[in-house]
């Protein structure tokens, strides 16, 4: 039992995400783009919002036509957008993105003066957090402030008042001044938090030591690879204090990893991929879902893991969230939880 108002809010950047119609083709030869929306905490949002869990997001948009499209989109689909102030000093951004599969998801940000950077901690005040049964705070949204004190401050409120944090380190390289300020500032507010969500590329980024770790590959900036020991990693997040650090594992699905230095491996559902974009943010809401039905980890995470299986089969992100229904037939059509 809980004694919250409601279930989630996900705290960082919105856009609209042009995705090209072209899929296969290689980025200069694109004709023609879908518009849908994005940003990874809203994309969290929209997902467990499917899911139906009562769920609010912490961005902000410009005075401009695509914050009202971003908005009028998330109304659609029931995310409580009471808390998005508009900025009428900054504008809304966007994201172009061109889909090669298997491996090639090129990817820009036009987030100069980007309005949801602009979150400061009126905006956080004014938001409620101590209202929510979970906070779920990004990685790229402690790039530059005021959004960074504004996440730090919602993550201190949210321990004051008994409301789990739960941190996607989330990390897009080219949105950085220097990739060692990344994980100097995830170490600095894991403290605050219970449990991450990260891939290896983002463990490996919040622990790094030295840049010439970061390799970029076809032009993919805001996602490199990043080389270093695993495991040597994992161990220092955990000794950050936080509970449980998820490991995402793409197609083969995640891992729980403890502080008591155990590791459980939870198997992903095999699945043609079409474009991986968005796979992480559907991931977290179907783990979210689960820890608010009171599951255990590797239960949630298997829900996890089949949202993030069903959007790695379409062309978008939030446009292309599961619902509860699509999601737990799929489970059980691919051997249960
Ligand atoms: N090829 C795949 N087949 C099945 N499931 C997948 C596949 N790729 C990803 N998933 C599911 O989606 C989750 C997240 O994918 P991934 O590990 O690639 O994270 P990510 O890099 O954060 O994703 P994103 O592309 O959104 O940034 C995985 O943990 C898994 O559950
Ligand atoms: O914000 C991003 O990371 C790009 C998004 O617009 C896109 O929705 C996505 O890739 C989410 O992970």
């Amino acid at each position: 039992m809980t004694n919250k108002k409601y279930d989630v809010i996900t705290f960082g950047r919105s856009s609209i995400d042009l995705y090209s119609q072209n899929i296969g083709s290689a980025f200069n030869d694109i004709k023609g783009f879908d518009a849908f929306v994005g940003g990874s905490p809203l994309n969290i949002a929209v997902g467990c919002a499917r899911l139906g869990v009562n769920t609010s997001l912490l961005t902000a948009v410009g005075n401009d036509k695509v914050g009202e499209f971003i908005v009028n989109f998330l109304n659609k689909e029931g995310v409580n957008t009471q808390c998005i102030p508009v900025k009428d000093s900054a504008r809304s951004s966007a994201v172009v993105l061109g889909i090669e599969p298997p491996d090639k998801f090129p990817l820009v940000f036009y987030r100069d003066n980007a309005a949801d950077s602009e979150v400061d901690i009126d905006d956080v005040d004014r938001a409620n957090i101590p209202e929510y049964r979970i906070l779920l705070i990004n990685g790229t949204a402690m790039n530059r402030e005021p959004s960074r004190s504004a996440t730090f401050y919602a993550a201190e409120v949210a321990n004051q008042n008994k409301v789990d944090v739960v941190l996607d380190l989330d990390f897009r390289a080219d949105q950085w001044h220097d990739y060692r300020a990344y994980g100097i500032t995830m170490r600095a507010v894991l403290p605050k938090v219970k449990i991450a969500i990260g891939t290896e590329e983002e463990i490996l980024a919040a622990t790094m030591v030295n840049t010439s770790q970061v390799t970029i590959k076809h032009q993919q900036i805001s996602a490199p690879e990043i080389s270093g020991d695993i495991n040597e990693s994992i161990k220092r997040l955990l000794a950050t204090g936080i509970e449980t650090l998820i490991v995402k594992r793409g197609k083969d699905g995640a891992s729980i990893c403890r502080k008591d230095g155990s590791m459980q491996d939870v198997p992903g559902f095999p699945v043609e991929v079409l474009n991986i974009l968005g796979a992480g943010d559907a991931f977290a809401s179907g783990f979210l879902y689960g820890l608010l039905q009171g599951w255990d980890m590797y239960k949630a995470c298997r829900m996890g893991n089949a949202s993030g299986a069903h959007v790695v089969t379409q062309k978008g992100c939030a446009n292309f969230m599961p619902t509860l229904e699509q999601s737990l037939t799929f489970i059980e059509k691919n051997g249960g939880f």
